[in-house]
């Protein structure tokens, strides 16, 4: 049970969108594609749900290629929020759950329990256009959960949400995760993939620049960084031979270095300043490892 690309490639006329992309989302894992914007994410899930065709490589589910008769099995949250704005949200996804094979009997059962998982169950005889847009983005993400799929497409599923809603949906992505659904989403946060993501690739102009576990990822950037909470100015540590980056805050600084001993020299250094109130080694965000891997080219 997974999902398989195999050297994925899909141009647009000359322009190469997807560039030999090779990944494989196992059973129950849960897999954070990134990239900045362009990068060719939403490209690939086109590929993935068919809606697009590869020009080169293979793509296969549990071993077959995707086709309409697989529709059941696959929730696909899409980026550009596809619901009919004068439709009830009932009628909606009535009509959504339908398409993916649920009998009405089941789609109204299903629907009743996540608008009221989502909290927004006084919305069932709304029409799509009343409600705000992070109530619809809930509407649509429950038309790509609702007819309890195997394989979760989830286009930047956190967009649009406040934290409260952000934590509600976490959950019920964990949910289908631990009861070995396969997940693939994008996102452009990227604590939201360091919390819930076990494998992860980078995209970047349609080449996929880091592929791995997290662990794996942030082992192999080779990066530390050091934080230091002081009450007073740490730009004079800029300078140290062996800081890669500085940033500072109010309350301090983070340093990225890629040698240990710098992380010495940094605390003899900030102590002959002042006491410091805080000094820890850290590992990488996959904020640092993005930004160092796309963000200069990117600005
Ligand atoms: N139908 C199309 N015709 C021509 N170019 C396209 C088409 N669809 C996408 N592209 C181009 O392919 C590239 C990848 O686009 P894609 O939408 O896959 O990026 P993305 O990583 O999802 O970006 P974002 O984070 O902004 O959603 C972009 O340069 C885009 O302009």
């Amino acid at each position: 049970m997974a999902l398989q690309l195999k050297h994925v490639t899909k141009r647009f006329g000359d322009f190469t969108a997807v560039d030999d992309l090779t990944l494989t989302v196992e059973k129950g894992m849960m897999y954070g594609f990134l990239g900045a914007n362009g990068a060719g994410k939403t490209t690939t899930f086109r590929m993935i749900l068919g809606l697009l065709n590869a020009n080169e490589g293979q793509i296969t589910w549990n071993g077959k290629t995707i086709a309409y008769s697989t529709s059941p099995e696959i929730g696909y949250l899409p980026e550009e929020r596809g619901l009919y704005p004068k439709m009830k949200v009932e009628e909606q996804l009535i009509f959504l759950g339908e398409l993916r094979g649920m009998s009405k009997a089941d789609a109204k059962k299903a629907i009743g329990y996540w608008l009221e998982r989502f909290e927004v169950p006084q919305y069932t005889s709304k029409k799509v256009e009343e409600l705000s847009k992070g109530n619809q983005q809930k509407i649509q993400v429950i038309a790509a959960l609702m007819h309890d799929p195997k394989l979760l497409i989830l286009d930047e599923p956190f967009s649009g949400l406040d934290p409260v809603n952000v934590e509600m949906l976490k959950k019920a992505i964990l949910d289908f995760r631990n009861k070995g659904a396969t997940i693939l989403f994008s996102s452009h946060r990227m604590d939201h993939v360091e919390e819930l993501c076990e494998q992860l690739s980078i995209m970047h102009h349609g080449k996929q620049i880091v592929s791995g576990s997290l662990r794996e990822v942030k082992r192999s950037f080779g990066r530390q960084n050091v934080r230091i909470r002081s009450d007073y100015e740490l730009a004079g540590l800029d300078h140290i031979g062996g800081v890669l980056h500085a940033n500072h805050s109010v309350e301090g600084a983070v340093f990225q270095i890629d040698d240990e001993s710098v992380a010495a020299q940094l605390l003899a250094s900030a102590l002959e300043m002042g006491p410091i109130r805080h000094f820890e080694i850290e590992e990488p965000s996959l904020q640092d490892i993005f930004i160092a891997k796309v963000g200069t080219e990117h600005a």
